[in-house]
């Protein structure tokens, strides 16, 4: 499916540090988020083998280092948020998310009401991606959130590490015991519709939504047979 290649890290004589840093926050980060899964994995009773067979075949792991330039107008709309991030659901399975303390990032209450999410000394935030919504049947539903447009007067840098699902996995949608069903609303606003989330239960096909969804550009350049 052309969904890898190697990575690309900065020149060595630039960045020394930059790429073992990386490797061992992405080591941290991916056991951080395995055993978060193994503990979702007990508590829904997936089958034993779920963990090895959603993410172990071929780790599908993403991160990325980003940087919000400081913006000088005023514009925290939505519909014109400049370099900020739209309001969206991340596609994988987890997403374990380091920010400093800049802020912008919101996250959207099952109510439809935009909530900060400040930065707390020491945590990550951790969102809910669309392959744990399809799993659970909507019971667990993923975060929607977006970063507004940075007019802080400072940079903003996060990197979220995002836990996916293995390109050749098949991910199931199962009946979530009757407990944890019984708390769920089943029933939530978001600005991310229904029809747009990300379903297949082959999570490559979603990672290629994904892409599609999030950078037309890079599509248009390097995947012109997916470019509408
Ligand atoms: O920078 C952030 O805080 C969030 C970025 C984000 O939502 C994403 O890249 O999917
Ligand atoms: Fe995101």
């Amino acid at each position: 499916m052309r969904l890898t290649g190697p990575n690309q890290w900065p020149k060595k004589d630039l960045l020394p540090n930059f790429k073992p840093t990386v490797l061992q926050f992405m080591n941290e980060t991916e056991r951080i988020s395995l055993s978060l899964v193994q503990a979702i994995a007990e508590t829904l009773g997936l089958p034993g083998n779920f963990l090895e067979s959603t993410f172990n075949t071929e780790p599908y792991y993403r991160l990325k280092v980003v940087r919000y330039p400081s913006m000088g107008d005023p514009v925290d709309q939505p519909e014109n948020h400049g370099l900020g991030v739209g309001p969206h659901k991340d596609y994988g399975f987890l997403t374990i998310l380091l920010q400093d303390n800049v802020g912008g990032l919101q996250i959207q209450t099952q109510q439809g009401e935009w909530i900060d999410a400040p930065s707390i000394p020491d945590t990550f935030v951790v969102n809910i991606g669309e392959a744990f919504e399809r799993l659970t049947q909507s019971c667990f539903v993923a975060t929607t959130h977006r970063v507004l447009n940075n007019r802080s007067g400072k940079d903003r840098y996060s990197v979220p590490f995002f836990f996916n699902p293995s390109l050749d996995a098949i991910v199931p949608a199962i009946n979530v015991p009757e407990d944890i069903l019984a708390e769920s609303s089943r029933t939530y606003i978001s600005d991310v519709k229904q029809h747009q989330l990300l379903q297949d239960p082959a999570y490559g096909v979603n990672a290629l939504g994904g892409l599609c969804r999030s950078h037309p550009g890079v599509v248009a350049r390097h995947y012109p047979e997916f470019s509408s």
